[in-house]
């Protein structure tokens, strides 16, 4: 009896908190007025379907129906802004230069060489099916993005407990699926930093010859990196520890991103022969001559160009983001802080000024929009990018061409202030992505050597993508639920 009666109070003391948490969220916000889609449920409002890997026709409805910036109701009242035209420029300054980068395209068609050859060697007897997995991303966003919601709620708190030690213990023996799977993928890039920047230190120390052999030729990121940090002062330098992690981080942001990008042109061009044909067309006209294309003549074959681009905006890899304010923590530590996880809301009360107006829910024009302390903002990355108003009644259809021709006023003028082509596919601002360029080299080298060796078929699998952070292709039905693309190669007779 006296348990009954203690859960009974226990229950309702949290139910009653969880009522006034709900109370307090949505009572008197100055973001009641926005429109939004109807919440599904008191308690998880449109959490479910916003947050979701097959959120993409959710998303195109919403943006369809409510414009540029979205209420969304999240967790017990929880009130989101989705916003689809950010206001706010700020400036950048890119890491990767041109100099650096036409040293750069050397290392990039070493390693291409390496993939297109071990492609070759499968496929010399006949057409073959590749599910390499150096081309599709790996796993480490989309379980991060499973973790989203207990990152938030429950691992926050958890974080400031006890020492590394005692969190990589709690880590290992939570019988949690998800977040062992985000550990074992820090720890193998963690471990991965450790071997580059072991191997970089040996050949630093034993000159330029030994440096002239590793990958990158010394010329490479964190080559650069290191001996920046080895000339500085010894208050200005960075620790081991920080090195290892601007690896981690470099690893981190580059790996699924480029890679998901690269598979979705692939699996874009095995359903286009004809863009295909056009673009080894292109690739073998430039390689007439024989030997490898400058960085210069290899950034301007226009077709490729146009290729890259027009998926980077149909299909930014990173559909989404959350902004403004970012508080970093640390769950665990393999060797001292490499796995973190991020919980973004506005700090202050903010006024964000909007490029284009939108009504509340009464029908009244709104130019600035106050977004109240704590409110989680998201970013429509995709949503910009396909803006009908900006792009035309096409912009939902993949047309390389349309970068061929000049692009019409309405693009020029909306003037987004995405860092890349009027896109926000790598962001705006001072935390916009520092890879872009390095990246699209990366994209451009390896098309080159596999358009112009292979043609790209799609086969029989059902290829879905899945809207995780960083959009990764999966086989529907496959028992691997691992991120793949199987797609059929065959050898390019010339
Ligand atoms: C197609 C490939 C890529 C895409 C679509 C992409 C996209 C993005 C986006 C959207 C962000 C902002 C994330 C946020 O603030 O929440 C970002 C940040 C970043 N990216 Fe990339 N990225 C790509 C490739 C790369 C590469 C190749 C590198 C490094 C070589 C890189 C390094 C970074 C870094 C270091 C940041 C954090 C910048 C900061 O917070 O100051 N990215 N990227």
């Amino acid at each position: 009896m006296l348990v009954l009666a203690v859960q009974a109070l226990v229950g309702s003391l949290i139910f009653w908190a969880l009522w006034n948490l709900y109370k307090s969220r949505s009572a008197n916000s100055s973001l009641n007025n926005i429109p939004g889609p109807p919440p599904k449920s008191i308690w998880t409002g449109s959490f479910g379907d916003f947050y979701n890997i097959d959120g993409w026709a959710y998303h195109d409805s919403i943006a369809k129906a409510y414009g540029g910036v979205i209420k969304i109701k999240s967790l017990i009242g929880e009130q989101h802004i989705f916003e689809e035209s950010p206001a706010v420029i700020m400036s950048h300054n890119l890491i990767f230069g041109q100099g650096l980068l036409g040293t750069l395209v050397l290392t990039f068609y070493d390693v291409s060489y390496k993939l297109r050859d071990a492609i070759e060697s499968e496929v010399k007897n006949g057409p073959q099916i590749t599910r390499r997995s150096t081309l599709t991303p790996k796993q480490l966003v989309p379980s991060m993005f499973k973790l989203n919601m207990l990152s938030a709620y429950v691992l926050l708190p958890l974080s400031k407990v006890g020492s590394p030690k005692f969190r990589r213990w709690m880590v290992d023996t939570v019988p949690y699926k998800n977040l062992h799977a985000v550990r074992d993928i820090v720890d193998v890039i963690y471990n991965t930093s450790i071997e580059i920047f072991e191997a970089k230190k040996a050949a630093l120390n034993n000159g330029d010859e030994a440096l002239a052999k590793q990958v990158g030729r010394g010329k490479d990121i964190m080559s650069i990196l290191m001996r920046a940090n080895m000339a500085a002062s010894k208050e200005d330098s960075l620790t081991r520890e920080e090195l290892l992690g601007q690896m981690s981080t470099l690893i981190f942001a580059a790996m699924d991103t480029t890679s998901s990008a690269l598979s979705r042109i692939l699996y874009l061009l095995s359903h286009n022969q004809v863009v295909q044909d056009k673009l080894r067309e292109e690739i073998t006209e430039a390689r007439e001559g024989g030997g490898d294309l400058s960085y210069d003549d290899l950034v301007s074959l226009p077709y490729l160009d146009a290729i890259c681009r027009e998926t980077l905006r149909l299909h930014p890899p990173v559909p989404m983001v959350n902004r403004t304010y970012v508080v970093f923590f640390t769950l665990y530590s393999a060797g001292r802080s490499h796995f973190w996880i991020t919980y973004v809301s506005t700090q202050a009360d903010t006024v964000l000024p909007l490029s284009t107006p939108i009504r509340d829910v009464e029908g009244r024009e709104i130019w600035e929009l106050a977004i109240p302390k704590g409110t989680l903002v998201n970013l429509g990355i995709m949503a910009a990018n396909r803006n009908l108003e900006i792009w035309g009644p096409d912009a939902n259809e993949w047309k390389p061409e349309r970068w061929i021709n000049p692009l019409p006023d309405s693009v020029v003028t909306a003037h987004l202030p995405g860092i890349y082509s009027h896109l926000l596919t790598f962001l705006a601002g001072g935390r916009a992505c520092i890879g872009f360029k390095f990246a699209q080299l990366e994209m451009k080298a390896v098309l080159m050597l596999l358009i112009e060796s292979f043609r790209f078929h799609p086969t029989e699998d059902k290829i879905f993508w899945q809207m995780a952070g960083v959009t990764t292709p999966v086989v529907i039905g496959s028992r691997n639920k691992a991120p793949q693309l199987p797609l059929l190669v065959e050898k390019v007779v010339r």
